[in-house]
């Protein structure tokens, strides 16, 4: 009998695309029923942007690849989502919400207890360095920066003694130098728990440490220190620091694989800088990456495919393997537990870092994560507000407060819209 086709579009390109097949190949290969098709949608945004205007036009794939900061908007988009806890129950799959870690699983679980999306990459943001260039500058290169006046100071000499052309790079402005600035440094981006609490929550990003962070930024920029890295995921991040010309990159975990793979030095892993004279800080960071959301109008036997091929991408040999490979933290306890059994950390230095620093502290209320409608926009803003700050055409405290003023009037579009 011909296999029933499932489809799975997806944002993971160069080797985690690589990878990414060769899961879903040996998934197809495991069994006789079902085909799972991935196709690449290009980066986050273009893919959820695809996924929503071809559900418009009665043409969405069964699985589509969403980050995390596309949350709130999936959640709210009722008719158009199939909750995976209902999916997996109507399918009369094995699933226990327990089974995955609480940092994850909390991020994607409705108010009612209920897992909305599939985990699938989670990740963290941490700090990779250049263990050669370190040695060139003088610097010890088994000792990571830990501060952010830590970062400036190796920086400086990273810089003066010609090692390399910049000290640091970072992807991410919105989710590296501010979501994950404020939780490393307990301090709310929001009202309502961040969004947790509902509908009617504003953005608070103005305020005295964001803008002195920020305001560092540009002035390490003017001083060759920094360099900025683009917009959206910052995609001149990663190659400025494979290629030698920064020392230090902050990106996600799972970019491990890619960095990796493409770096002609050993590299280093340590957790993000922080500013020591803020009470509290490092808290802990909080998680990005993507998970799987089940899109309705397709029949009961893709429903079925579905709910068999997650089950098979989180078993602990597949989830494990996806982790260890990529860099992406180990979805569940039962891969966290194998990948300790199979010495992988302990092969790996480094390799733990992202999972230390999620756990570092039991997550507050400013450091469980982010929840708005609309958010994918408001990372533009950021994006734009940050490069109005760097162009010189406002001070970071006034960058900010327009970051909160035009987000502001985006979340409570948003209320209207889904009250
Ligand atoms: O590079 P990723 O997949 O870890 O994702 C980073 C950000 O969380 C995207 O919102």
């Amino acid at each position: 009998a011909a296999k029933t086709q499932v489809t799975w579009w997806h944002a993971m390109g160069g080797e985690l695309g690589q990878k990414l097949e060769e899961i879903v190949a040996d998934y197809n290969a495991s069994q006789d029923e079902y085909e799972v098709i991935p196709t690449y949608k290009g980066t986050y945004t273009e893919t959820m942007t695809a996924a929503i205007a071809a559900f418009r036009a009665k043409q969405q794939p069964d699985i589509v690849q969403v980050f995390e900061v596309g949350t709130g908007t999936m959640m709210a988009a009722k008719g158009a989502v199939y909750p995976v806890y209902q999916l997996m129950k109507d399918a009369g799959a094995d699933f226990d919400p327990d089974a995955y870690l609480p940092a994850v699983a909390g991020y994607y679980t409705d108010t009612d207890g209920n897992m909305l999306s599939m985990p699938f990459n989670s990740s963290t943001p941490v700090l990779y360095y250049n263990k050669d260039e370190f040695a060139k500058a003088g610097l010890d290169p088994n000792t990571p920066p830990k501060t952010w006046a830590d970062m400036e100071a190796f920086s400086k000499k990273i810089v003066e003694s010609g090692a390399a052309e910049c000290g640091f790079t970072s992807a991410w402005i919105s989710w590296a130098q501010t979501e994950n600035f404020s939780a490393w440094h307990n301090l709310p981006i929001g009202t309502m728990e961040n969004g947790f609490g509902g509908l009617g929550a504003e953005l608070t990003l103005a305020d005295d440490l964001r803008a002195r962070h920020w305001g560092n930024l540009a002035k390490w920029q003017k001083e060759g220190l920094y360099r900025y890295a683009g917009p959206g995921g910052g995609d001149d991040a990663n190659p400025a620091f494979q290629s030698g010309t920064c020392a230090m990159v902050m990106n996600s975990s799972g970019s491990r694989a890619g960095l990796m793979a493409n770096s002609k030095f050993d590299v280093g892993v340590g957790m993000l800088p922080y500013y020591d004279d803020v009470e509290g800080a490092p808290q802990n960071s909080i998680i990005g990456g993507a998970t799987l959301w089940v899109l309705q109008g397709h029949s009961k036997e893709e429903y079925k495919g579905v709910a068999d091929f997650f089950t098979y991408l989180s078993s602990p040999e597949v989830q494990a393997d996806w982790h260890q490979f990529s860099g992406y933290l180990p979805i569940t306890k039962a891969a966290y537990s194998l990948s300790q059994e199979q010495g992988y950390y302990e092969q790996n230095p480094g390799a733990d870092v992202a999972i230390k620093q999620i756990t570092l502290n039991i997550p507050t209320e400013n450091s469980k994560g982010l929840r708005f409608g609309n958010y994918v926009q408001i990372r533009s803003i950021i994006d734009e507000e940050f490069e109005a700050l760097l162009g010189g055409k406002k001070t970071a405290m006034e960058a900010l407060q327009s970051v909160d003023e035009r987000g502001n009037k985006l979340l409570r579009e948003f209320e209207k819209a889904n009250q």
